[in-house]
């Protein structure tokens, strides 16, 4: 025992291996795995209410599949492992994932925790402790059986409050955790009652804020900052103290004075706590997932289902790490239609059929591939990732040509006012720069500004080679509504607006050399419909957009001519 202790000192004191650590050097010591997408309850925050299409079963790790994938993770490095869902403790052999989780510990496994709804979890909790579970997190968002109801849409608050009781009054030393989703107008008032569990209870409320996840229907008016509710209960319980956080705690934590719990938020919209952000996901079908917020996951069944080696799998590990964003983007942008709910992350139902989320989740091989950088690499990126310029040299130079377009959408006053004589003046007040000028002024402006910016492509875009230009065409045709429609033909294009006045930057360039000239059409196009904008702003400004700038031609060099029809 005492030799096994020893193992485990020094596993821990090593730190975890290179393939944990990503870009930031957050070391990532902390997995969760999912082990079903099946539950028990329907919680509106977590699953639409139409449900979420299961993966087949044969697509769910098998026990085995866990534990190994589980092993790996602790001989890398990982030292805490939660087991999540949907609701795990419906998972058959979770007992038994349990026990073998435990064998795990001589190489630095140092706890085992689950997150449970707490339903059934009352018939098997004695057993999972007995076969080493640490920690429990159970979730119950009201102390109310009827709103118990509105928000999972099952019955069942009894059962919670048994799992509770029993959790709390465990004989081996478990950590208990109560997790409350807090949602304005529906649970926000019952805080203090939470809070109030803690006096006589050694138990961690956490107040969790509203996530959005596909489905779910949220919206920033029904998350509650932990802020606002922090402020309610020092009202009541002014002498409040912070009290101490685990390391990469999700929750900050506070202790009344006297009671035997505490309770704390996470506070995962308005104050993310990405910077320690030390947890990795694997979900219920074996795809590994970096970031509750990233859609992207690779498939670390499939690769142990084609016989990958430990080290095979941890290259795979390795390269998602790697690329793991620094944090979650902001309140408003995060990109929920591409993610999974919540039930399928681990810790999702989809506004979309399950079948549809599917095909943008779970990439083609090729395409994690490239995902990860190893087949089609990103040209502008070494082997590890850093930006690094394309070296020609040895090609031959030809002839190129590339032709690029791109629209501004403008309203009708900026649009006569380009193309009618300012002598004329309706009567609309146009600014001084633009009274008295001719017709086509702006766009002539426009166009020597496009061909200024095309010349200067290597200079903002970092990895571009500078050019030998042999020749820049621009134009600029300011379109009507009806010639739009009429003679543009490109109606079908997603956000084509036919009925809008428009102006239609069309660019032209060529070399001699050894390396394509898209980005020099581009930065002509760009340049040039940014300069309409600037010289309409004063009379259009809020009702200007830009958009549809694409390459229509190319050709020359070794991937040959290229033409999109309009
Ligand atoms: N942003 C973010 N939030 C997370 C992550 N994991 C869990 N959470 C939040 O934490 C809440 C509670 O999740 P739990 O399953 O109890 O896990 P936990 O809080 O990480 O557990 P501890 O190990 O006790 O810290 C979830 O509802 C999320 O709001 C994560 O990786 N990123
Ligand atoms: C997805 S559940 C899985 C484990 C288990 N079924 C449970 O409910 O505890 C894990 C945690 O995520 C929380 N959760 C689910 N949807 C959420 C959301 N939209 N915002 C914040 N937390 C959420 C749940 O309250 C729960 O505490
Ligand atoms: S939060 Fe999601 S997974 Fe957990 S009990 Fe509710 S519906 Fe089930
Ligand atoms: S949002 Fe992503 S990076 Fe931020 S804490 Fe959660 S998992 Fe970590």
């Amino acid at each position: 025992m005492e030799f096994q202790a020893k193992i485990a000192q020094i596993d821990a004191e090593k730190g975890v291996a290179p393939a944990l650590v990503d870009r930031f050097e957050r070391e990532h010591d902390y997995l969760r795995i999912s082990l079903t997408e099946r539950c028990n309850l329907r919680c509106f925050y977590c699953m639409p209410e139409e449900g979420v299409e299961l993966s087949p079963s044969g697509h769910i790790l098998t026990n085995d599949e866990v534990v190994r994938l589980a092993r790996l993770f602790v001989k890398s490095g990982v030292a805490k492992i939660r087991l999540t869902g949907g609701e795990p403790t419906i998972r058959k052999g979770i007992s038994d994932i349990i026990r073998e989780l435990n064998q795990l510990r001589p190489h630095g496994l140092r706890s085992i925790a689950l997150t449970s709804n707490g339903i059934v979890l009352h018939r098997q909790l004695e057993q999972f402790v007995q076969h080493g579970l640490t920690h429990l997190n159970i979730s119950l968002d009201t102390l109310d059986p009827l709103k118990f109801e509105l928000m999972t849409r099952r019955r069942g608050h009894a059962a919670v409050l048994r799992t509770l009781d029993m959790a709390l009054k465990s004989s081996s030393p478990l950590s208990v955790k109560l997790n409350a989703v807090i949602i304005k107008g529906l649970n926000d008032a019952e805080v203090l009652d939470f809070v109030a569990l803690t006096k006589d209870n050694d138990l961690s409320v956490r107040f969790i804020e509203f996530m959005p996840f596909a489905g779910n229907k949220w919206d920033k008016s029904k998350m509650v900052p932990s802020s606002e509710l922090l402020s309610r209960i020092i009202r009541r319980y002014p002498d409040l103290v912070r009290a101490p956080d685990e390391l990469n705690d999700t929750a900050r934590s506070w202790k009344i004075p006297g009671h035997k719990g505490s309770f704390g938020f996470i506070s995962s919209m308005s104050d993310h706590f990405c910077a320690s952000c030390n947890r990795l996901r694997i979900t219920a079908d074996g795809q590994i997932k970096v970031c509750l917020f990233d859609a992207k996951e690779v498939s670390l069944r499939d690769q142990m289902r084609n016989g990958a080696s430990d080290d095979d799998l941890l290259e795979t590990i390795g390269r998602a790490v790697f690329n793991k964003q620094e944090k979650h983007a902001g309140m408003e942008d995060i990109d929920v239609l591409t993610n999974r709910p919540m039930i399928l992350i681990g810790g999702s139902i989809a506004m979309h059929p399950r079948r549809h989320v599917r095909t943008s989740l779970r990439r083609p091989v090729a395409s994690q591939l490239r995902y990860f950088g190893t087949c089609a690499k990103l040209t502008h990126l070494d082997d590890k990732g850093r930006p690094s310029m394309v070296d020609v040299h040895s090609k031959e130079p030809s002839r190129r040509e590339a032709t690029a377009i791109g629209r501004i959408y403008i309203p009708p006053l900026a649009y006569d006012l380009i193309t009618t004589t300012r002598q004329d003046d309706n009567g609309t007040n146009p600014p001084n720069y633009l009274k008295a000028r001719s017709k086509g002024d702006a766009l002539t402006v426009a166009q020597l500004a496009a061909i200024m910016g095309c010349k200067k492509t290597p200079d903002l875009i970092p990895l571009c080679h500078p050019l030998p230009l042999s020749h820049i065409s621009v134009a600029l045709l300011p379109q009507p509504p009806e010639q739009a429609r009429n003679n543009d033909g490109d109606i079908s294009r997603p956000h084509r607006q036919p009925h809008r006045h428009s102006v239609l930057c069309t660019a032209t360039v060529s070399c001699e050399g050894k390396t394509g000239v898209e980005m020099e059409a581009l930065m002509a196009v760009s340049v040039g419909l940014l300069t309409v904008w600037d010289m309409l702003k004063a009379v259009a400004g809020k009702e200007m957009e830009i958009g549809e700038i694409i390459v229509t031609k190319k050709s020359g060099g070794k991937s040959g001519d290229f033409s999109r029809n309009l």
